[in-house]
Order: C-alpha cells, then structure tokens, then sequence
C-alpha cells in the first residue's frame, strides 16, 4: 500500500534521510519511531510530496507519486503534529468544510461529521469553537478530518501527544478499526510505550538512517533475543521443574523457596502457550503465568546504544 525505496532527502548540505526502504502493507500499523531529528518528519513530507527528495521513490497503492499527481490527495490522509487552525469556525463547520473539499455531498455530509465526531469521542464539542479547543481535542479533530475521505494511506504524526489516556484509548481503538479496514497505518512517536500498543510494525530511525523494520514480535524478538516467563505454581514442583527443563525454549529452573518461578525463555506467545497447556496437562497447579510484555523503550535503548557503541 505504502512503499518507500532507496530514499535520501538532503536540505542543502544536510542528508537528513539517508537510502530509507519501508513498505507498510494493508492492516498494518507501523511505529515510525526516533529521537528528535531522526528524520521522521521529514520521511512524511516527502511520502505527501511536499518534499522532492534527491533520490528515492514513494509509491502509493503500487503508483510513483510522481506519476499521479492526484494520487496523494485522493489515498493519504495526514495528520501534521502541530496542525494549524486558524478560522474562526465550530468543529462542525470546520469538518463540514473539509467534507465538501472532498467533494460528500451536502445530503450525506452532517452524517458523516457526527459519525466522526462520534468515533474520535469529540460529540459534546461540536458546536464549540475551534480555536477555543485544547491541545489533545484539537488532536482529536484532526484525527476526525484525516479520517473522514476514507483514505487508503493514513500517515499520523505524533498523534497521541497531548491526548489524555481515554483520547489514547480511543486512539487505539480507532487504529484498531482502520487496520481492520485493511488501511496501512505508519505513525510517528517519541512515545514508545504507547506505540508498544498501537503498532503492528516499527521501523526505528536514528540520524536519517533506518536501523531496524519488521513486525513489532519479530523485532523485538531479534533485537532483544529471548523474552522471560513469570510462573506461579500452586502445586506439583517437580513435575513442573521437569516439564521446564524438558522445554526447548525455557532456560534451566532452579527449585527455589517461594512458588514464583522467573526464567528466560526463547519463544513466542504460540510456544508459551504450548509449555502452559504442558504444565497444566501434566498436573501442575498454575495460579499465574506470564511472558513479559514486548518493550519498545527497552528495545529503543538497545538499538540506539548499538548504533551509538
Ligand atoms: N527545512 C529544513 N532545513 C534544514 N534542515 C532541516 C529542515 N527540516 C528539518 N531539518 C533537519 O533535518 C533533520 C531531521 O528533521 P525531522 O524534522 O525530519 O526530524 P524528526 O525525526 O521529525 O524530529 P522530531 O521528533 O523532533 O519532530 C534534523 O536534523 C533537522 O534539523
């Protein structure tokens, strides 16, 4: 749906993106993910063709921007992360106006509005004055006006800063809901934590470059090699300290005085599942089992300190 090859933008002598490759297929959402400076912004606006890279190219639904110049308008929605409103209008005037740029006719266009209204929890706004809005409504809008065309593309900067934790609930749900649409989704963040939630994907930028892609499991599996298990036994020991050692994926238990057993474990959430349901055939009691949860922050640090050694 999206897809980027060999792309380098330079502002006069500086190469702020350098042979950045990144495809973002259809339900994904991708975690375009970096310090300041990284190069995020920059990969956006070059994707909406508001920057003529040096080299590269961006192509949308299996088409060069270049060669339709339409294309962008008519498949990407963009969500800038400080967008400007300056008219004085009511949030509904305001989405009412973009609708009718895009063409919905008048008889469709205040279903729509409400509809969106609704789906970014901005109802109780709508006679409100836009200027008058905080920052994380204002966010909530403008998510509410990129969705409205229905594009195929969404490219999202920075949308959950500013935004309280229902706006990141929301946030998460209506990603959710646009993945299951089958829209490729890519989203730009210093949040990593929140992104551990929202992405499918990541794609982490450090100084122009791109230093790891892939589906967020994945990278994170590779980047952090093998995840850790947290397990609470009731009863059965040795059957379970047995069942462990005979586990491909679980590094050695020792037996220990309390019942929480935390070892390291090479797999996936598809293996984890398989050595409970041995656990539990065999006759252990388990009253909790865990497999830590995939960290960006953690992963993020690990690259960055890689790129940076
Ligand atoms: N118009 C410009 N002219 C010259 N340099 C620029 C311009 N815009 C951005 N840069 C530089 O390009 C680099 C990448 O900037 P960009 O805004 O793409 O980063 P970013 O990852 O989006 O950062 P942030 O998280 O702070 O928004 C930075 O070093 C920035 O100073």
């Amino acid at each position: 749906m999206l897809s980027i090859r060999d792309l380098r933008v330079d502002y006069d002598e500086f190469c702020a993106v350098h042979d950045l490759s990144l495809e973002v297929g259809p339900g994904e959402v991708c975690g375009l993910i970096g310090p300041n400076g990284a190069g995020k912004t920059t990969t956006m606006r070059t994707i909406l063709g508001l920057i003529e890279p040096t080299y590269g190219e961006v192509k949308i639904l299996g088409t060069s921007i270049h060669e339709d110049h339409e294309l962008v308008g008519r498949a990407v929605g963009f969500m800038p992360d400080f967008p400007p409103v300056y008219d004085d209008l009511k949030v509904w005037e305001f989405l009412d106006l973009f609708a009718a740029s895009y063409r919905i006719p008048r008889s469709r266009r205040a279903a729509i509005v409400d509809r969106h209204l609704e789906m970014v929890g901005l109802t109780e706004k709508r006679d409100a004055g836009v200027t008058g809005l905080s920052r994380g409504m204002r966010q909530r809008m403008m998510l509410a006006k990129t969705l409205i065309p229905d594009p195929a593309v969404l490219l999202l900067d920075e949308p959950a800063s500013g935004v309280d934790p229902q706006g990141r609930i929301d946030l998460k749900n209506i990603l959710k809901q646009v993945s299951a649409e089958g829209k490729a989704v890519l989203i730009s963040s210093h949040i990593l934590a929140e992104m551990n939630e929202f992405c499918t994907s990541v794609a982490i930028m450090e100084r122009g470059r791109l230093v790891v892609a892939g589906r967020l499991d994945e990278v994170n599996r590779r980047i952090m090699g093998d995840t850790s298990l947290s397990v609470e036994v009731l009863a059965g020991v040795n059957d379970f300290l047995r069942i462990v050692a005979e586990d491909e994926h679980a590094s050695p238990v020792e037996p220990r005085a309390g019942n929480v057993y935390e070892f390291r474990f090479r797999g996936g959430a598809e293996e984890a599942g398989d050595l409970l349901a041995k656990l539990v055939g065999g006759g252990v009691r388990v009253a909790s089992f865990s497999r830590r949860k995939d960290n960006l922050e953690e992963l993020f640090l690990k690259v960055g300190a890689k790129e940076l050694s």
